[in-house]
């Protein structure tokens, strides 16, 4: 989308500040090359939050002179600038260079990638909801100027959050629907959150039955550039669903977009319709890159799950790229997510070299709602055309032939075990009652 939210790329300064060490800028860099600029100089500091700058005031005159000097098109504020912090920056900075903080920089680059109706949304509440306060200050100061039309400028911002408030809520509810009519085909919802960079991509191209990892990486441009792996930050900025079999059963598996650190509380909630793909799962796999620090691990689920209340499914943890770690490293990892509120489970795996996949899939399949059905069938056309159906809508477990009788052990959400409870009957067969596992 182009809404006048994307930014512009070139060249940046990158300025951090730490209040008890020194910045670690690894993060910021990457959401600056995400949004396409070379970083060519930082400046960091470590020393208490100012009012005026964000950064002491030296420090900002230093930044101003270092982004004058390599004649920069941007600088970026690793953190949240107020709206007066803003006018003060600007006042410092060459006149054409772009000031950029960490939030706007986020949307920026989600701004250029949202590639879907949802997404594009999405962005444009998260970007409004950042601006109307900034919008308000500069429209009160030119109040004080009588410079009074500026005020319907902020009644129209208002005006169209509460439109897309209301657009957002019509997509998520067509999206519920969705899963509502998939899941009486027998698909279940599985949805992969986590962190940008976690793995979440290449996860779904571990799983999904027309894609895989093998392919990724390779150059040729075999598939659609849907869900691309990227060792980059924001790289899928859209939901992708695939199919994929888990255990027999069908599943339809979501990838997401990713969070990021120290994004604020209400910019991440203005991604409702991703959120709401993971909650209303039947299973919510939230993946993290294991090879993290163990408090970034452990911080990164915690905000994760802070997001998402009231999940309807299991949520199992994935610590992914398992093959970055030794056994030690790995069980220390374990325990730091260990009394995590509720996770179900935690697996390892790699995603790109497969390890612990099938324990995943196993898992994810118990945790697949379901209800098993035993039934015995006259043998013919008719019960043929039934076991058909029951193949495409659930598990056949078990099916032996025995003389006239078919033995029929069959897998699925509840909802579905019922309709072939009540084709068995229409077919003059026999059930037993489901004795509940599965
Ligand atoms: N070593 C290792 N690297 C992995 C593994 N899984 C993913 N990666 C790498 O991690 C990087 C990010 O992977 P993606 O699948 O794009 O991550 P993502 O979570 O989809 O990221 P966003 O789309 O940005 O949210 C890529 O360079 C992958 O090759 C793994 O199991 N082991
Ligand atoms: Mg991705």
């Amino acid at each position: 989308m182009n809404s006048g939210h994307s930014l512009q790329g070139g060249t940046a300064v990158v300025a951090a500040r730490r209040t008890d060490d020194e910045p670690d800028t690894t993060e910021i860099r990457r959401l600056t090359a995400a949004a396409g600029y070379e970083v060519v100089a930082e400046r960091t500091q470590r020393r208490a939050r100012d009012a005026g700058y964000g950064l002491g005031q030296g420090k900002a005159e230093a930044v101003a002179e270092t982004a004058a000097d390599h004649d920069v098109d941007a600088v970026v504020y690793d953190g949240a600038l107020s709206p007066g912090q803003y006018a003060n920056w600007a006042a410092l900075l060459p006149p054409d260079v772009e000031l950029l903080d960490r939030y706007r920089l986020v949307l920026g680059i989600f701004a250029e990638g949202a590639a879907d109706r949802a997404a594009q949304l999405q962005v444009e509440l998260a970007t409004l909801e950042y601006r109307l306060p900034r919008l308000r200050q500069v429209t009160e100061e030119s109040l004080l100027n009588q410079a009074t039309e500026k005020g319907s400028v902020v009644l129209d911002v208002e005006d169209r959050i509460d439109r897309l408030h209301n657009e957002l809520q019509a997509v998520s509810d067509r999206a519920e629907r969705r899963r509502t009519e998939r899941r009486e085909q027998g698909f279940d919802p599985v949805a992969i959150a986590g962190y940008t960079n976690a793995g979440k991509s290449t996860l779904l191209h571990r799983l999904a039955d027309d894609l895989s990892v093998e392919s990724l990486g390779t150059g040729h441009a075999d598939l659609d550039d849907t869900a691309a792996v990227e060792d980059r930050l924001f790289e899928t900025l859209e939901t992708t669903t695939r199919r994929a079999t888990v255990g027999g059963r069908r599943v339809l598996l979501t990838d997401t977009v990713g969070l990021v650190d120290a994004l604020p509380h209400d910019l991440v909630a203005s991604f409702s319709a991703t959120l709401d793909a993971v909650a209303d799962a039947d299973v919510g796999l939230l993946v993290v890159d294991a090879s993290d620090p163990v408090e970034a691990v452990r911080e990164k689920l915690r905000v994760s799950l802070g997001e998402l209340d009231d999940p309807r499914g299991e949520l199992l943890v994935v610590l992914n790229k398992r093959d970055l770690l030794d056994d030690g490293a790995l069980d220390e990892c374990r325990e730091a997510v260990a009394d995590l509120d509720r996770v179900d489970d935690v697996l390892a795996v790699s995603a790109v070299e497969g390890t612990g996949v099938d324990a995943l899939c196993d898992r994810v399949h118990e945790a697949l709602p379901g209800e098993t059905l035993r039934a015995n069938l006259p043998n013919g056309g008719d019960t043929e055309a039934f076991l058909a159906w029951a193949h495409d809508h659930g598990t056949v477990v078990g099916r032996e032939y025995d003389g006239e009788t078919v033995h029929f052990t069959f897998e699925a959400r509840p909802a579905l075990v019922e309709r072939a409870r009540a084709r068995v009957d229409d077919l003059g067969g026999t059930t037993e009652t489901p004795d509940g596992d599965g």
